[in-house]
């Protein structure tokens, strides 16, 4: 097995395309955090008053007690005055605050600045507001780099009560600086249990920090709406706590730009109820639209595009043409930020048979698509840079021929 693969394959995977039983433990943003699978850690509360003015700060009062004690930190002066509030442990707001994001004033340089906005924010007709583009983007131009104004951790959820963690939540958006306040309050929140705890749950993202599941919210990308075949795909650099959202095609003035909110393997039934059930709407998008019979062949692709990727699991002994159709596969469902993988599994199956410069094509398309969703820091595009520069000197060379 080789590691870095693997890495790239679990960690990566686990986090956005996989699905666990019962479908409730990997949303891509938060409505389902009350359905998520819950547990809590034994903790003796120690709790920190942190010197650095980016790190932030607690007090007591604003502390929840269980089995675990949860409290809502703030800083104001985080990322140059935007402000955060983190709902969690006193012990992971400690480790949290060794991030570059916090202890190093250079890491978010250039975060969070809109200079000359590539879009329009607009009122939609039966989706609410959502953004269009203003000049044409092409595949890779940026449309976001933000950082959190709120994260709350996934446990808190199930170790306090109800009541606690919604007054922590009140506390965490009262404690941020007005102007984030203000982002806060402009979010839609689809009418549930109470007002800020409607907007978390209509806008927050899932993210996985130090092993544990947080839910933020980046206002200004909560406005993007969701399709099945979206045109922008995300992903979050844990160093910087920083949220990019890019183009995945190119997309021309006058578009929506769209992300996704849900695992888009999952079939058509799958998702309208998905949709419908954690966001409210039912998706009228281009591909949850197709006649019933084209809907049936897109469905059957998406099976089978989960058949291959579980075989692909054992690589190392699968034709290389199985990784060649499920990139045929991810390209008729017009799913790039995935199909980034299977050009993955294609670079090294080729590099395996020492076809040279296969491999650095395919190794090519893996790191374009890949570096656009499984994000910068991912430690595994080491390898795909080794192969698309030369092949012959990873350890897969010629590894199936020996
Ligand atoms: C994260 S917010 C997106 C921004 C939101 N439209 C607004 O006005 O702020 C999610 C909500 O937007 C709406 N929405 C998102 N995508 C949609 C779509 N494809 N069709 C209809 N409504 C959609 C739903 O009301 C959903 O609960």
């Amino acid at each position: 097995m080789l590691p870095e693969l693997f890495t790239f394959t679990t960690v990566a995977l686990a986090l956005r395309h996989h699905i666990t039983s019962g479908d409730v433990c990997y949303p891509s943003l938060l409505q389902s955090r009350l359905e998520m699978c819950r547990s809590s850690d034994q903790y003796n509360f120690d709790p920190v008053f942190v010197a650095n003015s980016s790190s932030p700060r607690t007090s007591q009062s604003d502390c929840r007690n269980n089995t675990e004690t949860f409290c809502a930190f703030s800083s104001s002066s985080f990322a140059g005055g935007r402000g955060i509030s983190i709902l969690t442990t006193p012990d992971r707001m400690e480790s949290l605050q060794q991030l570059p994001a916090f202890a190093d004033a250079d890491a978010l340089l250039g975060i969070n600045e809109q200079l000359s906005p590539v879009f329009e924010e607009r009122e939609l007709p039966g989706r609410g507001r959502g953004l269009i583009a203003n000049k044409t983007l092409h595949r890779g131009d940026r449309i976001f780099a933000h950082t959190p104004i709120l994260m709350l951790d996934g446990e808190s959820f199930g170790d306090l009560e109800k009541e606690e963690w919604l007054e922590l939540e009140h506390a965490a958006v009262n404690n941020l600086p007005l102007k984030s306040r203000t982002l806060f309050s402009a979010l839609y929140g689809r009418p549930v249990t109470d007002p800020v705890s409607d907007r978390i749950d209509t806008n927050a993202f899932v993210l996985e920090l130090n092993e544990v599941t947080y839910y933020a919210v980046f206002p200004e990308t909560a406005r993007l709406n969701h399709d099945c075949r979206p045109n922008a795909a995300y992903f979050f650099d844990k160093q910087t706590l920083t949220h990019y959202v890019h183009a995945i095609t190119d997309i021309t003035p006058g578009t929506e730009i769209t992300i996704t909110y849900i695992d888009p393997h999952m079939t058509r039934q799958r998702r309208l109820k998905r949709l419908s059930s954690l966001w409210g709407f039912n998706c009228s998008c281009s591909l949850c639209s197709l006649h019933s019979e084209l809907a049936h062949a897109s469905d059957e692709r998406l099976d089978q595009i989960t058949t291959i990727n579980d075989r692909l699991e054992d690589w190392e002994t699968a034709p290389l043409q199985m990784a060649q159709t499920l990139i045929s596969l991810y390209e008729q469902e017009r799913l790039h930020a995935p199909a980034s993988s299977a050009y993955w599994y294609a670079a090294l199956m080729s590099c395996t048979q020492g076809l040279y410069w296969e491999t650095i094509r395919y190794a090519q398309r893996a790191i374009e698509l890949g570096l656009l969703d499984y994000g910068f820091g991912d430690e595994s595009f080491q390898r795909m840079r080794q192969l698309a520069k030369e092949p012959a000197e990873d350890e897969c060379w010629l590894a199936r021929l020996k």
